[in-house]
């Protein structure tokens, strides 16, 4: 599914959450919707799912989705778990209404994840625990097959067993079945090798749309001796650094011209691509220093 979304603001009295935001997402890819807390991304999915008027334009397939329900039949928002349904319904009345929903819905799916996330089906919502209410909203997202797809931080409290799991279970059936998948998360590199497409706002604005490879290359990670990654990295804008024992590694915001490459090569340095979560605080940083 296609989303096109212009001049798009979001107000909540003086607060604006988002701010004549304007981009398009050619669809059927995994896309990552990156920002600092605050920074709007509940807001903008609650407009692209339909929750919400809005100032500006929001257009799936070419069609507005407010106040239209045959666009919101093809979007699945799994929000924050603590917005879960109805604490004393049972796992089972959750999953029947996620299908009376959804045209593409795929019920055998949804008992086969239920049963990899070991959440029964007679359990009541209440009772489950805050990783096992994040596992039923993947459930739900997953088996919806929604042609858009949006995941709100729908990891929340899930160990990292079960969050690897849940990836696993997301690059297997996007890949089974491509449609419009959009994670928001704060786990930027547990999910960046999953995402194709990398959507960054930052108070409420677009700070940049970009293939995630792309995004990759705008940076260098250089591992090696430390004396000689010291060496090397002077002068350079350096955004994080590691040491083990002797060994450094750093990554370095900008792309290396020939000379650097030679260099890198002479000192025995290993140069790899750049981790998205540096980039991620790199470019969310406010003009003048860190937060
Ligand atoms: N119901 C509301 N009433 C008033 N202000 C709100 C409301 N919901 C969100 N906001 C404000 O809008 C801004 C964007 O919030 P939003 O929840 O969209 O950000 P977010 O990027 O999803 O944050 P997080 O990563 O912390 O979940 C914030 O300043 C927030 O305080």
């Amino acid at each position: 599914m296609r989303v096109d979304v212009q001049g798009l603001t979001v107000r909540y009295g003086d607060v604006t959450a988002i701010d004549d935001m304007s981009f398009s997402l050619s669809g059927n890819k995994i896309y990552g919707l990156l920002g600092r807390n605050g920074s709007g991304k509940t807001s903008l999915m609650s407009v692209l799912a339909g929750y919400r008027r809005a100032i500006g334009s929001v257009q799936l397939d070419g069609e507005p989705v407010f106040e239209n329900a045959a666009a919101m039949r093809k979007v699945c928002l799994v929000r924050h778990p603590a917005d879960a349904a109805d604490k004393s319904d049972k796992v089972s009345h959750v999953l029947e209404y996620g299908a009376a929903w959804r045209d593409t819905w795929d019920n055998a799916y949804a008992l086969e994840l239920s049963e990899l996330f070991k959440i029964g089906l007679k359990s009541k919502v209440g009772e489950l625990s805050l990783g096992q209410r994040s596992a039923v909203g993947a459930v739900i997202g997953l088996a919806s097959r929604s042609p858009l797809t949006m995941l709100d931080e729908s990891h929340l409290g899930m160990d990292t067993p079960t969050r690897y799991a849940f990836y696993d279970a997301l690059l297997n059936d996007f890949m089974a079945h491509p449609r419009t998948i959009i994670v928001s998360t704060h786990l930027i590199e547990e999910l960046s090798s999953l995402l194709e497409e990398v959507v960054i706002i930052d108070s409420g604005r677009l700070v940049l749309q970009e293939e995630a490879d792309v995004l990759r290359s705008r940076g260098t990670e250089v591992v090696g001796n430390a004396a000689d990654v010291d060496e090397f990295t002077e002068g350079l804008t350096v955004l994080s650094e590691k040491s083990l024992g002797r060994t450094k590694s750093a990554m370095v915001f900008g792309q290396l011209d020939d000379s650097g490459l030679v260099r890198a090569r002479q000192l025995g340095l290993e140069l790899g691509p750049i981790a998205l979560q540096d980039l991620f605080v790199h470019l969310t940083e406010p003009v003048g220093g860190k937060r």
